[in-house]
């Protein structure tokens, strides 16, 4: 029997445990506040975006939600955000990938003061979670690693195999389980016999973006299986990089697309804008 990680579940006792942060703060005057800054019209983005605001009205966490026209200069954005990283009533910024092609997403991602850098993506935070001391977590990592624990499941010494190098997930998830103790191969499009390494996981996270890439021969029987893929298949479904039926009575874990990593991501976000207003 396949046990599907509820994410969605985890998402909403993470959110109720949130709320009495927020409602600690606001008792001492602090409201937490996370500025969402969106570039031109991308319809996923724009999902992710509304799913966010709904999370942060829940748990007590103001959201300013700013969606700026597609032609918007990188100088333009870059004044917006040292506005937001002075202001002391701001405790996290997020500017949503993908940015238009005018902007340079590096050059963005290194303006963000790496105190309010809710993503955890700036060069500095990298550099300290690779260093085993994180400041900031990538949301989706960590909410990986929460969805671990909530089940029980026990990363160190174990063989972690993740496939894909992203900045967003691959690289910083390799990270974090270096740091809980795993031994993690990452995979990538250039990776010869890519099954034959994929087979040794005990524990296998995939994002690679190709809907359904994952069958049965890329997984260990009673592996646990991370599908951290949101895709459109051919009937328009929402599918993620794992083919799940052929996880079912193989796998011994799986996260579901959706109410899998996706909501523990949002979740991850809320909780480190509430460490930062904490730490302010
Ligand atoms: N600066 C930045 N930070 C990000 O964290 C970031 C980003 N840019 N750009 C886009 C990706 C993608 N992402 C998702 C977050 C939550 C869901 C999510 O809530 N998914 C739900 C709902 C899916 C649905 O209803 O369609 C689920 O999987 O159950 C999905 C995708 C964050 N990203
Ligand atoms: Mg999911």
């Amino acid at each position: 029997m396949t046990v599907l990680l509820d994410g969605k579940k985890l998402a909403t006792t993470v959110r109720s445990k949130l709320k009495e942060r927020t409602a600690t703060l606001r008792a001492k005057g602090i409201i937490p506040r996370l500025v969402v800054i969106m570039v031109g019209d991308n319809s996923a983005s724009a999902v992710y975006v509304r799913n966010k605001k709904r999370a942060a009205t829940e748990v007590g966490i103001e959201a300013v939600d700013l969606h700026l026209p597609g032609t918007t200069s990188q100088d333009e954005l870059l004044a917006l955000i040292d506005q937001y990283n002075q202001d002391p009533k701001v405790h996290g910024i997020l500017v949503q990938l993908p940015l238009p092609q005018q902007i340079d997403e590096k050059v963005v991602t290194q303006a963000i003061s790496p105190l309010k850098d809710v993503d955890g993506f700036h060069p500095m935070n990298v550099g300290q979670l690779f260093m085993g001391t994180p400041q900031a977590f990538p949301c989706t990592p960590r909410g990986i690693m929460e969805l671990l624990a909530a089940y029980d499941i026990e990363v160190a010494g174990k063989n972690v195999v993740i496939m894909g190098r992203s900045n967003i997930v691959g690289r910083p998830m390799a990270a974090l389980m270096v740091n809980h103790d795993a031994t993690v191969t990452i995979t990538h499009s250039k990776t010869q016999n890519l099954a034959a390494i994929t087979r040794q996981a005990d524990i296998l996270v995939v994002a690679i973006g190709r809907g359904e890439f994952v069958t049965k021969d890329f997984v260990k029987p009673g592996a646990v299986v991370v599908d951290v893929g949101m895709n459109h298949n051919a009937e328009g479904k929402l599918v993620g990089d794992v083919k799940r039926d052929d996880m079912l009575d193989h796998a011994s874990y799986l996260t579901p697309v959706p109410g899998g990593v996706g909501p523990m991501t949002i979740a991850m976000l809320m909780q480190q804008t509430v460490e930062f207003a904490e730490r302010s």
